[in-house]
């Protein structure tokens, strides 16, 4: 496995770095920014990459947001971006369920339903592919688990558990509780299919990290001895649709990332021409320099590829 080279601080290595790309997948959080707060030279970094005639695609693994919020967030931070230039772990899963699911589990036919474990991105993107739904940010939901929950659910009262439930779609979920727990679990165990948009167990925000969408299947994960099939970073399947939608070289095109397990092995497993990892999410320089998931190149902060000869 090769060394990672370090670019931060060296114009001539950055210049010959930026020459062999035409298009860069840029992971959002931890790289762009930690939450609400935009990382210094974002902005700067990002024109000098379209001055210089380079693509650049959003690709990311948080669920809470729809492309239509993600052009929102992008925009208000001063980022100009199209809904087509961005790819979420939402509409991942979504165009799964609308496009190849059917074809594996026809059954579903009489399951249409999605119980969703998560926030509004989801909910946006399952109805942009029109996916009935049901959970998520209905407040039917965000309540404690009553005693009569128990014995109705345990009896598979139609009033409780949706009979056309045919998929559980475990995302990063601000309002988790005991309750979506007991109905998922107990939708799966009924055969409903069990998938996540992504695994990524830690958020990073405020500088900080919080639970993520992959800690909030785990519960999951644990009662059923299963693991959910996940549609973001690093699912290939992801790779597979951005590439169809996208229509670039592989050997041109560059993933940006601040997380080894989601986002430099999707570039490494998508056979990308390199990945680039950034140090001001998730990954530390031990685990880029060490890990099984090794980048290409590494910098500090994504600002360092404005450095000049
Ligand atoms: O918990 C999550 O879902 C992730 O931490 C988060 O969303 C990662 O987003 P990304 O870094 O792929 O933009
Ligand atoms: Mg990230």
């Amino acid at each position: 496995m090769s060394q990672p080279q370090y670019l931060t601080g060296q114009p001539e290595a950055i210049q010959d770095f930026l020459s062999k790309f035409d298009i860069f997948l840029f992971d959002c959080d931890g790289v762009l920014w930690s939450g609400d707060h935009l990382f210094e030279g974002t902005v700067a970094t990002l024109e000098m990459l379209r001055g210089a005639g380079k693509r650049v695609v959003f690709v990311t693994n948080n669920s809470t947001k729809s492309r239509t919020d993600y052009r929102k967030k992008l925009e208000g931070m001063g980022i100009p971006a199209t809904e087509e230039e961005v790819f979420g772990s939402s509409y991942s899963a979504s165009i799964y369920i609308s496009r190849i699911l059917p074809q594996r589990h026809p059954e579903l036919k009489q399951k249409p339903k999605v119980f969703v474990i998560g926030e509004s991105g989801i909910e946006q993107e399952l109805d942009s592919e029109n996916i009935p739904h049901i959970g998520g940010t209905d407040p039917a939901y965000r309540r404690y688990v009553e005693p009569s929950d128990y014995t109705r659910i345990a009896a598979g009262d139609p009033t409780i558990l949706d009979p056309e439930v045919g998929v559980v779609l475990s995302g990063l979920d601000f309002h988790y509780n005991y309750f979506k727990i007991c109905l998922a679990y107990h939708y799966i165990k009924r055969g409903a299919i069990f998938l996540a948009t992504n695994i990524d167990s830690t958020l990073p925000s405020a500088g900080a990290l919080f639970p993520g969408a992959g800690t909030m299947a785990s519960p999951l994960v644990k009662m059923l001895g299963e693991e959910p099939l996940a549609l973001g970073k690093p699912s290939q399947a992801m790779m597979d649709a951005i590439e169809g939608k996208f229509k670039f070289d592989r050997s041109r095109a560059c993933m940006v990332g601040d997380r080894a397990n989601t986002d430099i092995k999707f570039g490494l497993e998508g056979k990308l021409g390199g990945t680039l990892g950034v140090l001001t999410g998730v990954s530390t320089k031990q685990e880029f320099l060490e890990g099984d998931a090794r980048p290409h190149f590494y910098v500090d902060k994504l600002s360092d590829l404005l450095a000049k000869r």
